[in-house]
């Protein structure tokens, strides 16, 4: 895969610390998320956790700190790599969701054309809708086929269901993304809808207050008869 030196961690946070105008928003930070991973991101409002995710794919410089996307640090070289769900993100609403998809298969050398027509048939995507038309969740999914068609071996994705109806994300998270789970790539999913993706994931990663104040394996969760709910519960309670 692109960028693959060979190394078995995929994404390495090494005590990353970020201030804006003297507020601290990330303090000390530091994961190392194994490939073939899929990972929560979990936390309250304004615990930090898009401020790590744009770091985490190089589109933002911490103060302090680094991170590793394969071996190599986060930045131009290694945003191939990376496919991004960006919170708050728009796509350009003259355009058709057919115009964009068709768009964006130009402009990302890793789309996968075939699994982007599977996309837009589970995900229900109306090509011919201009996406100025499409409802919040329509443009929603449609941003998620946006990043899910790539073959990026590490998948960032930032509040990937705001605005999608419970039975869509419901059928999101059990069919699509665990379908592109096979092992290989690595997802870092933030995300406050615990309990529709709680069977995906097999680690969390809680942050509050700009630090990890959990980070568990959901197996061993699991073995001690605790859910991923339960355990956020305890942390944030
Ligand atoms: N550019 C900025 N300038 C000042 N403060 C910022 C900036 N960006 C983020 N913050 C602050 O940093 C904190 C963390 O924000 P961030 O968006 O990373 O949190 P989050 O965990 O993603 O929250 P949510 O769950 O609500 O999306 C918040 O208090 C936010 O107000």
């Amino acid at each position: 895969m692109t960028n693959d030196t060979g190394t078995s961690i995929a994404l390495e946070c090494r005590q990353v610390t970020m201030k804006v105008r003297k507020k601290e928003i990330l303090n000390e930070v530091t994961f190392s998320l194994e490939k073939g991973r899929i990972a929560g991101l979990l936390g309250p409002n304004g615990a930090g956790k898009s401020t790590l995710l744009s770091i985490c794919s190089g589109l933002m410089e911490p103060t302090s700190g680094s991170v590793r996307i394969f071996g190599q640090p986060a930045g131009i070289e290694t945003l191939r790599s990376i496919a991004v769900l960006p919170d708050r993100g728009k796509l350009p609403e003259w355009l058709t969701a057919g115009e964009w998809l068709a768009f964006a298969g130009q402009l990302y050398p890793d789309w996968d054309f075939e699994r982007e027509e599977q996309l837009v048939q589970s995900l229900r995507i109306n090509l011919g809708t201009r996406i100025s038309a499409q409802s919040r969740g329509e443009e929603a999914r449609l941003q998620l086929i946006s990043c899910l068609a790539r073959t990026s071996p590490l998948v960032l994705l930032d509040e990937p269901f705001t605005g999608v109806d419970m039975i869509s994300r419901e059928q999101i998270a059990s069919s699509v993304v665990a379908d592109l789970a096979d092992g290989e790539r690595t997802f870092l999913i933030a995300t406050h809808d615990i309990r529709e993706m709680e069977q995906l994931f097999d680690r969390i990663i809680l942050i509050g207050n700009g630090r990890v104040v959990a980070d568990n394996e959901v197996d061993s969760l699991r073995e001690q008869g605790t859910s991923v709910e339960s355990r956020y519960r305890e942390v944030f309670s």
